[in-house]
């Protein structure tokens, strides 16, 4: 309400409630293409809109305030309900009722009306607009019971917040009635209101924070995970792999390991035939299909582009050579969707042993060196330094 001598004074409060509503907008910006960002704009308009409205307010005498009622209070409703929403997409549910918003507004703007137009009484009009967005954010609470245990901090901070947020809006209108005031102009002049007002502005701006915590972690994980991962096959590409293995090999009771470099057998036939959607098809089959074959700790990533590369932890050679084995194994086994029945996708391998970081240059070079020897041994087998594997002849790409 405008009680200050200098109204622009009275628009740092919007002003700071619209900022961090820009900010939410901006995170979604980021992350847009992200799926199920979508959330970080319901919040971002939850901020927004009741910003408009604030800051209308803020420069309204008490008469253009009762003129105004309808129109503010939709936008402190459908801020309300935005932030609602945006919480439930969050938690990943489909979103609060429409219906339920709509009836909890159509109530509030009812009561709005009458008490602005019919028997204009300000202090009726805040304590029914308090309730009406306090049950607006309330839709969301049977989302909130049912949804996954929060997994960090940050994300209790959260949660807690938003608690806090909706029962404290719930109870402010009874501390208010307590209050030993007299009409609206004196109250509203009291400390007591303008505390009751902090706070909920203050619990806001937390909540808010923490929500802007989360939203620049997502955003900085998803950006990790945008730079670490192949966009075709979601494996480790070439630069997160190295960065992964310099961890990996940096702790010794891992020791020792082996790298394994694998390479698709006449790939190019595959695309030439079939086309690169084809081709792309069996590169993400294979990317599903690695990891299911050797453990959690391993790292698999997509080196280039037909080449896969594997670090396996706490392996000797001949171990190495059995899961390599497995995986030569699985591929002849597996079905591509994609590609005529009987036609089989073959691999060619390398496997080099390691003891430590210091290795993995000269591992992967032996590797691709055992990897190519094994090309020229007829592909589909396997290559060690021992020379373990026979030469054979396999046919250049079977079923072809
Ligand atoms: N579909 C698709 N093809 C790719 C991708 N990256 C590389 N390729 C193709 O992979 C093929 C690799 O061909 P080559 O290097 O001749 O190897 P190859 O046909 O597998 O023959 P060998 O390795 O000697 O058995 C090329 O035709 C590339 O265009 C990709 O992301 N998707």
């Amino acid at each position: 309400m405008n009680q200050s001598a200098d109204p622009y004074f009275a628009l740092i409060a919007p002003a700071c409630v619209m900022l961090f509503g820009l900010t939410l907008a901006g995170c979604w910006w980021v992350q847009r293409r992200q799926p199920g960002a979508r959330f970080l704009l319901w919040l971002a308009a939850g901020y927004v809109i009741p910003a408009v409205a604030l800051a209308a307010q803020s420069l309204m005498s008490n008469a253009e305030l009762a003129s105004a009622a309808l129109f503010t209070g939709c936008l402190y409703l459908a801020g309300c309900w935005a932030q609602a929403q945006g919480m439930a997409l969050r938690l990943g549910a489909r979103g609060v009722s429409m219906a339920a918003g709509l009836l909890v507004a159509a109530v509030t703007l009812g009561a709005l009306y009458y008490y602005s137009r019919v028997q204009e009484d300000l202090w009726v009009r805040v304590q029914c607009l308090t309730v009406g967005t306090a049950l607006q954010q309330l839709l969301v609470l049977g989302t909130m019971l049912k949804a996954q245990p929060a997994h960090d901090w940050l994300e209790r901070w959260v949660r807690w917040t938003y608690g806090v947020n909706v029962g404290y809006a719930l109870l402010r209108p009874f501390a208010v009635w307590l209050l030993p005031v007299q009409g609206v102009q004196e109250l509203t002049r009291s400390g007591y209101w303008l505390l009751t007002l902090a706070v909920a502005l203050l619990i806001g701006m937390w909540f808010a924070l923490g929500l802007l915590a989360c939203s620049v972690r997502d955003v900085l994980a998803s950006l990790r995970e945008e730079r670490n991962r192949d966009p075709l096959t979601r494996l480790l590409n070439r630069r997160a792999f190295l960065e992964s293995s310099a961890a990996l090999l940096a702790d010794q009771r891992l020791a020792p390991w082996m790298l394994v470099a694998m390479d698709i057998d006449h790939f190019k036939q595959i695309n030439d035939r079939w086309g690169h959607r084809v081709g792309d098809h069996v590169l993400q089959e294979l990317a599903l299909l690695l990891p299911r074959q050797v453990r959690d700790r391993d790292l698999v990533a997509r080196y280039g582009g037909e080449e896969f590369v594997l670090l396996l932890s706490r392996v000797q050679l001949p171990e190495a050579k059995s899961v390599v084995e497995r995986i030569r194994e699985s591929m002849h086994d597996h079905d591509f969707p994609l590609l005529p029945a009987g036609v089989k996708v073959t691999a060619s391998f390398g496997i080099a042993p390691l003891a430590a970081a210091t290795q993995l240059d000269a591992a992967l070079e032996l590797a691709d060196a055992l990897l190519y020897a094994a090309k020229r041994d007829g592909r589909d087998c396997v290559r060690t330094p021992e020379r373990l594997e026979e030469p054979r002849n396999a046919p250049a790409l079977n079923g072809i």
